[in-house]
């Protein structure tokens, strides 16, 4: 009998070796045919284990050049490893197509996992069968009617960030990002969550600091593969700065979400408490948490962690992306006097000599910019508020002249789409009547995608030209003239204005308006327009 028991022990044993030898055979030999696989694609030269790692060190301006430097190596497509991650970076109007109307390249995920633990499994990088059901939940909350009950919103909100900025009328060159990024995080607070932030007017704001934070860390760690690794990470002082981080913005939102539905139950028997703290829109429109606290019983009910994931999920693309568009706008209108003085010509048309900065826009008004449209659909031709997307390929994915394997990653390069010779002539030149309606009809199909495209394109879309256009009517209806201009840049073609970009405002005289010399960190002299033709 003990005979039996030891032989039956050996065995199972034996199967148990068995099985695991054959299992690390079969993922060794997978690993190789997806390496073998991959390989096949052109990219720059790798290092065994960290890959590509070795290209992206350095500053954001560093990184952001080196990929500039990849895209005139390989003007079409190439491919990137990091770790044991491996990324196909293309900027092909066929393939691009292909990809954002595939259902195996819906999921977000790879480098965006880093974003996980603040960002959960909201709408931004939900799997593809929960995105699904989560996006036609919110979506209605991004209807244009619901929208325009925002403008007042918005309006208000333009009209205390440049209250903010008219200290530097007449003064000197200030940083154009510090306003905008708390601006539009204050007024996405105002609209998805109902919430006075207050981002604008406190410097230490916790949570706008927050997500400045954490969203570069997640960058940071994102091109070290030796941070990848979860027991690596949280063991650095990065790691441990972005759990606290993390759990920061986790409490402010949370905390509103107890709030909103105590004041959503109370609402009816005590109208009082809905005063100052919040900043709803008033046409009777609801904020975005509203609209997912009172899902009908019928639908998917949300538990407070996933609408604090959603909540999340909203305010990270709504701020950034707005921000950093119109810092671009004001950039390039301080770099062209002639096109800003028509945008301020539109708006004198609207608006006549009035000069009352407290006046609300109305839809109308904006229906009428249509100057000022072409300018920011230009502005972000040549700076698109994300100029890399990504998403993963759930599954073998031809398209067209390749095939991209499963368990890789998929970039669209929107930064070299917009730029690219192919498909946009004199690509440099900044030119706001590619956008006139006869010439959009013209453009080479699927060249533009600011917004992405196919079903998990931006949701916010609408959302963002209203935005856009409001801010700008707003600072340029106070009669600034952006007068001197100085912008980080690369040694060649490419302006590259980043955060650390400044400008001017002067009082509005005359017309004429000039961008002068400046040194950049290297010493070489340029003016902010080197290549961005006039
Ligand atoms: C200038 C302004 C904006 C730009 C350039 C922009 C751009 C983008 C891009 C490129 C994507 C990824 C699309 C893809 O993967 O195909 C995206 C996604 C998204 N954006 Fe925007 N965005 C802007 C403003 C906004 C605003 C104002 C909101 C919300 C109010 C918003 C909400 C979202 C959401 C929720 C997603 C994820 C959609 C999904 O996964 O289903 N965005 N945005």
């Amino acid at each position: 009998m003990e005979r039996l028991t030891l032989v039956t022990q050996s065995v199972v044993i034996a199967c148990l070796i068995f099985y695991a030898v054959s299992k690390i055979i079969v993922n060794l030999a997978k690993r190789r045919s997806f390496g073998n696989r991959c390989s096949r694609f052109e990219g720059p030269p790798r290092l065994p284990i960290i890959g590509n790692a070795y290209l992206f060190i350095g500053s954001a301006e560093a990184i952001m050049n080196k990929f500039l430097e990849l895209d005139k190596l390989y003007p079409r497509y190439y491919q990137l490893s990091l770790g044991t991650r491996s990324i196909f970076v293309t900027s092909v109007p066929e393939q691009l197509k292909v990809i954002f109307n595939s259902a195996k390249t819906i999921d977000r995920g790879g480098l965006l996992d880093f974003a996980r633990p603040w960002l959960g499994s909201g709408i931004l990088l939900a799997k593809a069968a929960k995105w699904q059901v989560h996006r036609k939940l919110i979506q209605p909350t991004f209807s244009p009617m619901i929208l325009k009950s925002f403008i007042e919103v918005f309006s208000r909100q333009s009209a205390m960030m440049v209250r903010q900025m008219e200290r530097h009328v007449n003064g000197d060159e200030f940083e154009v990002q510090k306003y905008l990024s708390p601006y539009t995080l204050n007024m996405i607070c105002g609209t998805t969550m109902g919430v006075k932030l207050e981002a604008q007017t406190d410097e230490n704001c916790q949570y706008a600091e927050a997500v400045e934070k954490t969203t570069s860390s997640i960058c940071t760690r994102a091109l070290r593969p030796w941070l990848h690794s979860s027991f690596i990470f949280y063991r650095t002082q990065l790691g441990k700065e972005q759990q606290k981080e993390i759990q920061i913005m986790h409490d402010f939102v949370e905390n509103v979400i107890r709030t909103k539905k105590e004041l959503l139950q109370n609402r009816l028997c005590q109208p009082e408490l809905n005063t100052n703290e919040y900043d709803e829109p008033k046409i009777g429109g609801e904020v975005f948490l509203d609209h997912l606290l009172n899902l009908p019983r019928d639908k998917k009910t949300l538990t407070d962690d996933e609408i604090r994931d959603e909540v999340h999920s909203i305010v990270l693309p709504a701020s950034d992306a707005p921000a950093i568009t119109v810092s671009f706008v004001m950039l390039m209108l301080a770099s062209h006097p002639d096109l800003q003085d028509k945008v301020y010509e539109e708006l004198r048309e609207i608006y006549g000599d009035d000069d009352n900065e407290d006046q609300l826009v109305t839809p109308d008004d904006l229906s009428r910019m249509n100057y000022l449209d072409q300018v920011i659909k230009e502005t972000m031709r040549l700076f698109p508020g994300s100029p890399f997307l990504i998403r993963e390929v759930t599954d073998d994915l031809d398209i067209g002249d390749r095939v991209l394997p499963k368990g890789s990653s998929v970039a669209p390069n929107i930064l070299r789409l917009h730029r690219s010779e192919e498909y946009w002539s004199d690509p440099f030149k900044f030119d706001p009547d590619r956008f006139l309606p006869e010439n959009i009809t013209e453009q080479y199909p699927h060249s533009y995608l600011p917004f992405g495209a196919g079903p998990r394109s931006c949701l916010g879309k609408p959302n963002s030209d209203v935005e856009d256009d409001l801010e700008l009517l707003h600072g340029l209806s106070l009669r600034i003239e952006v007068d001197r201009i100085e912008v980080c840049h690369d040694d060649d073609e490419n302006v590259r204005g980043d955060d650390s970009s400044t400008i001017c405002f002067d009082e509005r005289s005359s017309c004429t308006c000039r961008t002068y010399p400046t040194e950049n960190g290297n010493g070489a002299e340029t003016s902010g327009t080197d290549h961005i033709e006039n």
